[in-house]
């Protein structure tokens, strides 16, 4: 991609900051708990390991990959899971880990199938929100940021597999 269309949206500092507070309030909201935290691949992987080293109660870790049919900007609403979770959540406290919630069909595929599996609980943790673009209506728990309808990349998030390493949120115009 030509690069000079890339513009910083959200920079490292004020991701840092705003990953912190959600710590703070799930910290707060989890007391007493114990967290079962899963990262849903590959977008959502910087976020579930920097919003992590802030968890002060006990949690785990678990990892799921799944796909949605369709290209990079179209959503089919049709979600493959690619690598399900390697442990149980059974009367646990889950709390899905993702990247950026867009039309929610994939969210809302992800809660439901892992509410089926009678977890003490089930929420929602999304770095960046995108209401406008929403076709189910799914909601998050925790944001982190509100965003207009923009593509963006970095910090997870990737175009065409690549940008995922860059420490910013970008959005290209
Ligand atoms: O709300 P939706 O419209 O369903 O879109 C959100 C999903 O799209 C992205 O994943 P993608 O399929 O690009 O996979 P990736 O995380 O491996 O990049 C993102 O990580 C979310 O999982
Ligand atoms: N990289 C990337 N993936 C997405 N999936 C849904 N919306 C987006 C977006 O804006 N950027």
């Amino acid at each position: 991609m030509d690069e000079s269309r890339i513009h910083v949206m959200i920079d490292e500092v004020s991701l840092q900051n705003r990953i912190r507070q959600l710590a703070d309030e799930i910290n707060h909201d989890y007391q007493g708990k114990e967290l079962a935290m899963i990262c849903v691949l590959k977008g959502g992987v910087m976020f579930m390991t920097d919003l992590a080293k802030y968890i002060q109660i006990p949690m785990t870790m678990d990892f799921m990959s799944v796909s949605s049919y369709g290209n990079q900007q179209v959503s089919t609403g049709i979600v493959k899971i690619m690598k399900d979770l390697d442990n149980s959540i059974e009367n646990q406290h889950v709390l899905i880990v993702e990247d950026i919630m867009d039309t929610g069909r994939t969210l809302q595929y992800l809660k439901n199938l892992l509410a089926d599996r009678n977890p003490a609980s089930v929420k929602i943790c999304t770095l960046l929100d995108k209401p406008h673009t929403r076709v189910v209506p799914v909601k998050a728990d925790y944001t982190g940021f509100v965003i207009d309808d923009k593509f963006v990349l970095g910090y997870g998030l990737d175009y065409e597999q690549h940008y995922r390493n860059l420490p910013y949120i970008a959005y290209v115009e």
